[in-house]
């Protein structure tokens, strides 16, 4: 089923880059402006993979749960996450463009890995629950933009993975059948996306897999580098 692939599509945080830093610094700032204590990493890595609105709730939620709340010095049933979201939203916006990919490094083997695949003459895109605009920007901080002909973010389409409606979308944009093209992601929420869009998956080892082993997700393979494609493809 590998040999046929003819397209990939490439998941952003936790498959190509490690953005647990820059999530963990914008969130803090975030946090600071709103008066609430420091959120913590482990929370974050659980957090991640869908989307902005999603991370930011769960972690305002769980802040406001906290008994070291300033000012308040305990936990603070009269503010609810409605009421703090619109402006945690601004204020994450801002921190987040301002340091993106300040705190975040490519792993090891993925530019290899793309290089093979664009030598391949594959047709390319990324599709990340993250907002495009940070997708975009940390493409290109990281080098990154050129492997593909398109990006698409969380805020793309009206559903987000794993809804598999971006990657039929992502395959449209690719001109690529869904059984030909494979999605290449970090978790669970990719595998599902992918399963319901028909594509072949291979997971990544290394990412954020909503605080469960990957290896339980269901994909096709499973890579501990993205530079293993070759071994999987060829
Ligand atoms: O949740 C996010 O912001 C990004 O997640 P993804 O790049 O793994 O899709
Ligand atoms: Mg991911």
């Amino acid at each position: 089923m590998l040999a046929d692939i003819r397209a990939v599509i490439v998941d952003l945080d936790g498959t190509m880059v490690d953005t647990l830093g820059d999530f963990e610094v914008a969130l803090n700032r975030t946090m600071a402006d709103l008066d609430l204590p420091p959120v913590d990493r482990a929370a974050v890595e659980r957090t991640v993979g869908k989307g902005s609105e999603h991370l930011i709730r769960t972690l305002l939620g769980q802040q406001l749960a906290r008994t070291d709340v300033k000012g308040v010095g305990q936990a603070c049933p009269a503010l609810t996450v409605d009421a703090l979201y619109e402006r945690a939203w601004q204020r994450y916006q801002h921190h987040y463009l301002s340091i993106n990919g300040q705190f975040a490094d490519v792993y090891p083997g993925v530019e290899s890995g793309l290089r093979w695949l664009k030598g391949r003459g594959m047709p390319m895109a990324c599709l990340t629950n993250k907002p495009l605009a940070f997708a975009q920007g940390l493409l290109a901080a990281k080098g990154l933009e050129g492997y593909f002909s398109r990006v698409f973010g969380g805020d793309s389409f009206e559903r987000k993975k794993p809804d598999p409606l971006p990657l039929l979308r992502t395959c449209e944009a690719l001109s690529s059948e869904p059984a030909r093209t494979l999605m290449l992601g970090d978790s669970l929420n990719d595998a599902q996306a992918a399963r319901a869009a028909g594509c072949p998956v291979v997971l990544v080892t290394y990412g954020y897999n909503h605080g469960q082993p990957v290896q339980q997700a269901g994909a096709d393979a499973y890579l501990d580098r993205l530079d293993g494609l070759d071994g999987l493809l060829a």
